[in-house]
């Protein structure tokens, strides 16, 4: 099967983005590794599928998110703003405001006038079998053993686990090292995307993500809502936090109550067009 794919990147996070709202395509995980890989195939994070939406009064669309290892998850912040951007100059909508069923809820887009895109990821979620992860009740932070050392992380769900680590210096953090790990860790029965955090200021920080299923990236757009929200529960962070990743900066705001929505800002970019055999 020819299918046609737009390659795009929200601050270096990139992804194979598909139509399957015009023509049905069926994903097996062969291809998705396939797309993703860096060598053999177009090379990418994530693959996103636009589709038609399951409830079409809540939504006009659903997108989907496989990683780069061919696992279908629940949500992907830069994704979402790649997808506004795609429907829009595929001519699927027309419209600024664009709610969308994901896997992990319903979320809403708003295309900025400055070609940025606001997401409204819904509220985060913090009892510990939402996450999931295994806990006995939902704390700012707890014990993480990894490699007999003992982490002190925070646990999030943007609607995907997040656990996330302050560290002095994201430059020198061990990302490569605790990361996998950290992914894998039997805590975490789903495993979980692993963000590295440095604190600059209330209002700022830095922030490295390892990945589930795709490894470092550039950024994440889930990783830094959940960084802030562990932030904030924390204390050390205000509503409104710049947060720089190695590919760009991101804006997210969250009021601070478990049911006050996070919002995330940044752009969302198109590369290249192309065709490729399945
Ligand atoms: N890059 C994404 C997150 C993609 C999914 C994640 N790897 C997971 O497995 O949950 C983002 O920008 O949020």
């Amino acid at each position: 099967m020819m299918i046609r794919f737009t390659k795009m990147h929200g601050l270096g996070n990139d992804f194979v983005v598909i139509d399957g709202v015009r023509r049905q395509v069926r994903l097996t995980p062969d291809h998705v590794r396939f797309l993703a890989h860096r060598r053999l195939g177009v090379g990418c994070d994530q693959v996103l599928m636009v589709e038609p939406p399951t409830d079409p009064s809540r939504a006009a669309f659903r997108y989907r998110i496989f990683n780069a290892d061919g696992n279908e998850v629940e949500q992907c912040g830069n994704g979402a703003r790649c997808f506004a951007v795609f429907v829009r100059d595929q001519g699927l909508t027309g419209e600024t405001r664009i709610p969308v069923e994901t896997a992990a809820g319903l979320i809403t887009l708003q295309v900025e006038a400055d070609g940025q895109v606001t997401v409204d990821m819904g509220p985060p979620r913090l009892t510990p079998w939402e996450i999931p992860f295994e806990a006995d009740k939902a704390a700012p932070w707890y014990t993480l053993m990894v490699n007999d050392q003992a982490l002190e992380i925070g646990a999030v769900s943007m609607g995907n686990p997040h656990a996330v680590l302050r560290v002095d210096n994201v430059q020198t953090a061990e990302v490569a090292r605790l990361g996998p790990a950290i992914e894998g860790h039997p805590r975490f029965p789903r495993r979980v995307n692993a963000g590295f955090m440095e604190v600059v200021s209330p209002t700022h920080i830095r922030l490295r993500v390892y990945e589930r299923g795709a490894g470092e990236t550039l950024a994440c757009g889930t990783g830094a809502c959940a960084a802030v929200v562990a932030g904030r529960i924390q204390g050390l962070l205000e509503d409104r936090v710049n947060v720089d990743l190695p590919g760009g900066r991101l804006v997210i705001q969250w009021a601070g109550r478990e049911d006050d929505p996070v919002f995330m800002t940044g752009p969302a970019t198109s590369v290249f067009t192309g065709t490729i055999e399945l």
